[in-house]
């Protein structure tokens, strides 16, 4: 990778990983996000793979570097690099299939053993739209993100439904946690309503609203635009 490299392009290069079960459905949110597109027949991932889209965050410009790799142990091959760097991770589940719900603690630990502690994570209910099939009710993913500090929300990758919430939402508070500013988000762990969510803004703290995170497409594949600071 052209790690040396930068251009004007984008302030800041973002590292985010996906993480889950097999057939969660990583891939399908990942190509959702990066190219609004989405595959019934997709096949198991095997090794990595990774995709860009530039998140503008108030007047900075972010390319958030997203990775994917196989659920599946035996398609897994470099535990400690896909988690190195990592800024943010989104911890999907299948709101269908209970004991990916279960191994959420798993992913956890694996996680935590390999980021920093102040890498944002997201918890991800996916296929929402499978509701007649649910086995995981949408309150038991609450629960869990509160007790165990994480952000939640329940996606549809298939009917594109709080995808670009999951991912901006992690992108915004990657941008808090490293600049220090406020990010204000009222759709995350919120009921919508409070335009602040709550937030105690320190005083001297400069506040980005959610709304200005937004981000642009088409898909940057040149690995040379890249740009580190
Ligand atoms: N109904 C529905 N199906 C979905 C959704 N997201 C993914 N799928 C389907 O679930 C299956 C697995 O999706 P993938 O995106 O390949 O899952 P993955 O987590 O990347 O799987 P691995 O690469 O094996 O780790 C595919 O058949 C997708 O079409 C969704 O939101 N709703």
């Amino acid at each position: 990778m052209a790690e040396e490299s930068y251009d004007e392009e984008c302030d800041y290069l973002f590292k985010a990983v996906l993480i889950g079960d097999s057939a969660v459905g990583k891939s399908n949110l990942l190509s959702r996000f990066s190219r609004d597109e989405f595959r019934l027949d997709s096949k198991p991932t095997i090794g990595v793979d990774f995709a860009y889209r530039n998140v503008r965050v108030g007047d900075k410009t972010i390319k958030a570097q997203i990775w994917d790799t196989a659920g599946q142990e035996r398609f897994r091959a470099i535990t400690s690099s896909y988690y190195r760097g990592a800024l943010g991770a989104l911890l999907i589940y299948d709101i269908t299939r209970r004991i990916t719900f279960k191994n959420i603690e798993k992913w956890l630990s694996e996680l935590r053993g390999f980021s920093s502690p102040e890498t944002v994570v997201v918890l991800v209910g996916n296929k929402s739209d499978l509701g007649q099939s649910r086995e995981v009710e949408e309150e038991e993913g609450k629960t869990l993100a509160e007790s165990e500090g994480l952000y939640f929300l329940e996606t549809s990758a298939l009917e594109n439904q709080n995808v670009e919430e999951a991912f901006l939402s992690m992108i915004g508070r990657i941008h808090e946690v490293l600049t220090q500013k406020i990010v204000l988000d009222n759709r995350l762990n919120g009921d919508g309503n409070n335009e602040s969510n709550g937030a105690v803004v320190p005083p001297g703290k400069e506040i980005v609203n959610i709304h200005e995170v937004t981000a642009t497409r088409p898909l940057s594949t040149s690995l040379s635009n890249c740009c580190y600071k």
